[in-house]
């Protein structure tokens, strides 16, 4: 596949990783990348909060393991979206800075994920915790 674009990116044989990376250095690049979004990204940190005080509701309600887990599956596929969505503006900065539709297009498919997670996962947040929450606060 060719690039319609030339990238605007300095190819510095030394910037480069080594091509044979011990699991350490690629998990260590791994969780910088994490370090990264949290660090830059508003809503990476908005999602975390949410994530934290879903589950600080969901500890008061006393959920079931198998409530545990899809609350952690939820939260997981949110902040992956995000990663990727982040990733991906990254991404689409480096190419080119000028407009361009299909960039415009890649960028509000990259935020439509996101946005499609948050709603499944508020929905399953509501119904599995915010109700069971509210009922307990009703007693
Ligand atoms: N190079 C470009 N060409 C065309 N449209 C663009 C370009 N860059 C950004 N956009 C448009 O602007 C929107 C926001 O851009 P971008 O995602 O970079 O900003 P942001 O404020 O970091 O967004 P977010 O809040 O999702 O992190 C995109 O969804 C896209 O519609």
């Amino acid at each position: 596949m060719r690039l319609a674009m030339t990238p605007d990116i300095d190819l510095d044989e030394e910037a480069r990783p080594p091509a044979d990376r011990s699991w350490g250095r690629k998990f260590a690049d791994a969780l910088r990348g994490v370090k990264i979004a949290f660090r830059s990204e508003i809503n990476f940190f908005v999602h975390f909060f949410v994530a934290v005080i879903a589950g600080v509701a969901g500890g008061i309600v006393t959920m079931t393991d198998e409530r545990w887990c899809i609350y952690i599956l939820c939260v997981t596929v949110v902040l992956a979206a995000e990663l990727f969505n982040t990733a991906i503006e990254r991404l689409a900065r480096a190419v080119t800075r000028e407009e361009h539709p299909e960039i415009r297009d890649a960028l509000d498919i990259a935020a439509g994920a996101v946005l499609m997670t948050s709603i499944g996962a508020g929905i399953v947040g509501v119904l599995m915790i915010g109700w069971p929450f509210v009922a307990q606060l009703a007693r």
